[in-house]
């Protein structure tokens, strides 16, 4: 199941009656998710390098142990999506669903960016329905706080279709602006959007031209809703230029206010199912 490009790079590939997935060593990073008849749940950006050290842009990177780029100490979205994981045990639990469990321990290299203990595990079941659970430990004897992410990236059938239902009446952070709004209407896209929602306990509806998708979260209360758009597009890497109109990123967040402070021997765990 273990597969190797030919620089090295190494994923897993899980295939079962409901579903067919890909994921790579490098950040625990499912790149890939297809359930049986049905187009790619997930975005990949056809410029995108399987390179240790760069992140894969599209499927979910998980950005841990800090968000965006609030700690000038770490990289943008933290270390974990460009460090190997341990993969640990893959168990059918059924004909349709496939478990598996990867691991991150603290390291040396890990502590001169981020000095604490910790144990991060992800458990990803392959099925009708994908599940990923992130559960982050305190092993050291002092508390930390994280902020983090399952920064999904949606394959969508054009950008101008897609419309986010749910987070109607909340409160969001435009990234942007800096300036705080709430939403009045289910989201459209016309522009650049990179908002951080706050206390979302609903289930997010996203609908395209060819389908209508539900994301249901538990131990997140904020919602980064993210499409770069033209220009920020143009400059990202790993991203064609017209990549924008393929994808928009609905990402389950511990982010902003929602930010979790987690006591030695304690565990937070996030929970995205879709
Ligand atoms: O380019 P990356 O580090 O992967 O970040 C991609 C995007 O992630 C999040 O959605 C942020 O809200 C955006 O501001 C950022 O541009």
């Amino acid at each position: 199941m273990i597969k190797k490009l030919q620089n090295g790079f190494e994923y897993v590939e899980i295939s079962n009656k409901a579903a067919i997935a890909k994921i790579a060593l490098q950040g625990a990073h499912l790149f890939h998710y297809e359930r049986s008849s049905e187009i790619p749940l997930l975005w990949l950006s056809d410029a995108s390098k399987f390179e240790l050290g760069t992140a894969i842009r599209g499927g979910v990177p998980i950005c841990w142990p800090s968000f965006g780029n609030n700690n000038p100490k770490l990289p943008q979205h933290g270390f974990a999506r460009t460090v190997m994981w341990q993969l640990g045990e893959i168990q059918e639990l059924d004909e349709d669903t496939t478990q598996l469990r990867f691991s991150l321990e603290d390291s040396k290299e890990s502590r001169e960016l981020w000095d604490y203990k910790f144990l991060v595990e992800l458990t990803i079941r392959v099925g009708k329905t994908l599940e990923m659970e992130l559960k982050t430990t305190n092993c050291d004897n002092v508390p930390f706080t994280i902020t983090q992410a399952l920064h999904t990236y949606f394959n969508v059938s054009a950008i101008e279709d897609v419309t986010i239902e749910g987070l109607e009446g909340k409160k969001y952070l435009d990234a942007l602006t800096l300036q705080h709004h709430t939403q009045v209407d289910e989201i459209r896209f016309s522009q650049e959007v990179d908002r951080v929602y706050q206390g979302v306990e609903d289930t997010i509806i996203l609908k395209d031209a060819n389908r209508e998708i539900e994301l249901k979260n538990s131990g997140s209360k904020s919602v980064v809703v993210w499409n770069p758009w033209i220009d920020k597009c143009a400059r990202m890497s790993g991203m064609k230029p017209d990549a924008y109109k393929e994808f928009v990123c609905i990402e389950s967040a511990n982010a902003y206010e929602d930010k979790r402070e987690i006591l030695p021997n304690k565990s937070h765990t996030i929970h995205l199912s879709v």
